[in-house]
């Protein structure tokens, strides 16, 4: 594959600041709202917001079922935050008609750090990518995982990066920090299933 084509899903939450992050990362980055934009692109990220928000839009724009095939179907995606929670398989806490896409088997909990930690940064370290400045906002954590989900990375004991096959999730924004290796991961995910 060339330069890789990848979709960020524009419903709600930080759009712009993921299209900068991918196209520094030598990647063809637009925004993804409507099924054919979605059909035409190599790989998607899931940016943060709030997971309820997405959900709810996801299903009003017809996205849910486009979204659950074709990372069925082993599109590469990357969920960061509230991205995170629509990837997971099962959430913790979900509010009532939540639903997410699914696609890595764990267990997710919403707004995990409390209200005392609600929004703070951390360095993370990432395996395969080494120490990245991690900025968390209401960050979920990830309970459990399954055995083929593969953690990245903890912080204070607790999951906050996964990777199963082609789909990517971090509880933290790595897209506010101008440091693209976490993009570039992701854009060298996508490369390898084209
Ligand atoms: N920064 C974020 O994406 C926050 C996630 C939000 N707390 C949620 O539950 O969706």
């Amino acid at each position: 594959m060339n330069t890789p084509v990848i979709g960020v899903l524009a419903l709600q939450g930080d759009v712009r600041e993921h299209l900068i992050a991918l196209a520094a990362a030598d990647a063809v980055a637009r925004p993804v709202r409507r099924p054919e934009e979605l059909a035409e692109v190599d790989g998607l990220v899931i940016p943060g917001g709030e997971s309820t928000t997405i959900s709810k839009l996801a299903a009003l724009f017809g996205m849910l079922e486009p979204l659950r095939e074709r990372v069925r179907a082993g599109m590469p995606v990357y969920g960061t935050c509230a991205g995170l929670i629509m990837l997971a398989d099962k959430i913790l806490d979900p509010r009532s008609g939540q639903e997410t896409i699914g696609g890595i088997e764990m267990i997710v909990r919403r707004n995990a750090f409390g209200r005392q930690n609600e929004s703070f940064e951390a360095t993370v370290d990432v395996l395969g990518v080494g120490p990245v400045e991690g900025v968390f906002i209401r960050a979920p954590w990830v309970e459990s995982v399954g055995a083929e989900t593969e953690v990245l990375a903890e912080h204070g004991g607790h999951i906050v990066a996964v990777r199963q096959g082609n789909a990517l999730a971090t509880s933290f924004h790595p897209e506010l920090t101008g440091d693209h290796r976490m993009h570039a991961l992701f854009v060298d995910m996508v490369r390898a299933a084209g």
